[in-house]
């Protein structure tokens, strides 16, 4: 397993996403602000990373590029053995579609639809037929079946993140990004939530990547990336609460 300081994936484990020397950097201005300062990391197939950091330390920019919504202004990023950087954006795009899924901390589904339809969004825009036995698998571990008729409004917040985790899944990506996951939930509907983002990754082996604030649900996770100013600080496996909230707080402070 991956220790402190390392940016290594544990040996013996296939890379999900891989960075080598990425950065991103912004025009303010006149001034340039680095997001991304030179950025090598191995994301492991199979496993549960979380992204944590003091705000602005480069988290969502990482995500972004990480997935390919965003392109980095140097260095390159793969996913599996596709090189994303380079690409053109309608390749990109489709990427995105075919390989990877994403969970918002706002939901993001679509109010006029069901959740039914909600969930299966994601194979009507790439023109595939669903999977009959994967989607009632599927429904059945997010624990929505009886609810897939109603509209998302009629649905409780720690729900409707289950609907969206599933609807990240239905295409079956090769990786989940997750930005602020548990950001609008409550403490123990946060828990039951990133319980089942758990159970995806050790049940499906499913890749998943959550950028969050809270030390609490990084701990949940098996790898926690932790940056600072655009690089990365830490790779710790499995880290306490305690042990993340101590680190935070000192890069809070400006200390190494
Ligand atoms: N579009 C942009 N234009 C200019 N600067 C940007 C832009 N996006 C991000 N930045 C800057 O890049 C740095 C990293 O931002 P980023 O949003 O990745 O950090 P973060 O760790 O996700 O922050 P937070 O936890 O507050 O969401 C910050 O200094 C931010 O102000």
């Amino acid at each position: 397993m991956t220790v402190s300081g390392t940016t290594e994936a544990p040996a013996g484990t296939a890379t999900a996403i891989r960075l080598d020397g990425v950065c991103r950097r912004y025009r303010d201005g006149d001034r340039t602000v680095t997001a991304l300062d030179a950025v090598d990391l191995r994301i492991p197939v199979g496993r549960f990373t979380a992204v944590m950091g003091p705000s602005g330390s480069g988290k969502s920019t990482l995500l972004h590029c990480a997935s390919g919504l965003d392109t980095p202004t140097s260095g390159t990023i793969r996913i599996g053995d596709t090189e994303i950087t380079g690409m053109r954006e309608t390749a990109r795009t489709r990427l995105r579609r075919e390989r990877v899924g994403f969970v918002f901390q706002s939901y993001n589904l679509m109010p006029s639809l069901t959740i039914g339809d909600n969930i299966t969004l994601p194979l009507r825009l790439a023109d595939r037929r669903p999977d009959h036995a994967w989607l009632h698998d599927l429904i059945g571990h997010v624990g929505l079946r009886g609810l897939l008729n109603r509209r998302p409004s009629e649905l409780s917040g720690g729900q409707q993140q289950r609907a969206a985790l599933a609807r990240a899944l239905v295409a079956r990506p090769d990786v989940v990004f997750a930005d602020e996951p548990t950001g609008a939930l409550d403490l123990r509907t946060a828990a039951e939530v990133l319980d089942l983002f758990g159970r995806m990754v050790s049940e499906l082996g499913q890749t998943i990547v959550m950028v969050t604030h809270d030390p609490v649900a990084a701990a949940r996770a098996d790898v926690t990336v932790v940056m600072s100013d655009g690089r990365i600080a830490d790779t710790l496996a499995r880290p306490s609460a305690e042990r993340l909230a101590h680190r935070l707080a000192r890069l809070e402070r400006g200390a190494a």
